[in-house]
């Protein structure tokens, strides 16, 4: 499948990857700000996070060091199954650390609910919350989320981390799925 092939795939392009690169770089300076003097752990949920951990923690002229948490709860469709599973555990103990939780999307906002009330049970210093995209359900959740770059529809998107079946993830822009390629 070359580039244009992929391109049948997408609808819209929301952001670029400069545009999603330049929100990132302002929200690594607030952080950097908030947590000077302090130690950082950031922790990357897997796998969608994987490009906004890399390009945010790039972004930061401190140490940081870096965690990840496997869950899951869209499997291979595009709806929230509803149940979040741990598939893989942090190897950091974060009790009394400061840690800050880096997210690629907050969609339903169950992922982070649940994630939020499982690393609070391991009393962290503080536990922060920083997502690149945000749907509007998001503003539904009862957990506060104090970095927030982008905002995207209520479409199932793809690209910069965010996949179909695994798919679309290397993308450099976040785009809508076409229908037709999962109805
Ligand atoms: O706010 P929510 O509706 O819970 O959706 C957000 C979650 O969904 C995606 O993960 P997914 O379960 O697809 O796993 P992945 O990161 O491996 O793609 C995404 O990376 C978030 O973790
Ligand atoms: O729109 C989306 N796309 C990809 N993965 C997701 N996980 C939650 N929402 C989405």
């Amino acid at each position: 499948m070359d580039a244009a092939d992929i391109e049948k795939d997408l609808t819209k392009v929301h952001y670029t990857e400069d545009q999603i690169l330049a929100k990132l770089r302002e929200l690594a300076a607030r952080i950097e700000q908030d947590y000077e003097g302090k130690d950082l752990l950031m922790v990357g949920v897997l796998r969608g996070a994987v490009m906004v951990m890399a390009d945010l923690a790039r972004s930061f002229r401190r140490h940081v060091e870096m965690d990840w948490m496997a869950i899951s709860s869209y499997g291979s469709g595009t709806k929230s199954s509803g149940v979040v599973r741990i598939q893989k555990d942090l190897d950091t103990d974060i009790t009394n650390r400061h840690v800050l939780i880096v997210e690629d999307i907050i969609d339903t906002g169950l992922t982070l609910s649940w994630l939020v009330s499982n690393l609070e049970s391991r009393k962290p210093a503080s536990l922060e919350l920083c997502t690149a995209f945000m749907k509007p359900d998001a503003a539904k959740m009862r957990v506060p989320v104090k970095y927030v770059g982008l905002e995207l529809p209520d479409e199932f998107v793809v690209g910069y981390g965010l996949d179909y079946a695994e798919k679309y993830r290397n993308l450099r822009c976040v785009a809508t799925l076409a229908p037709h390629v999962y109805s």
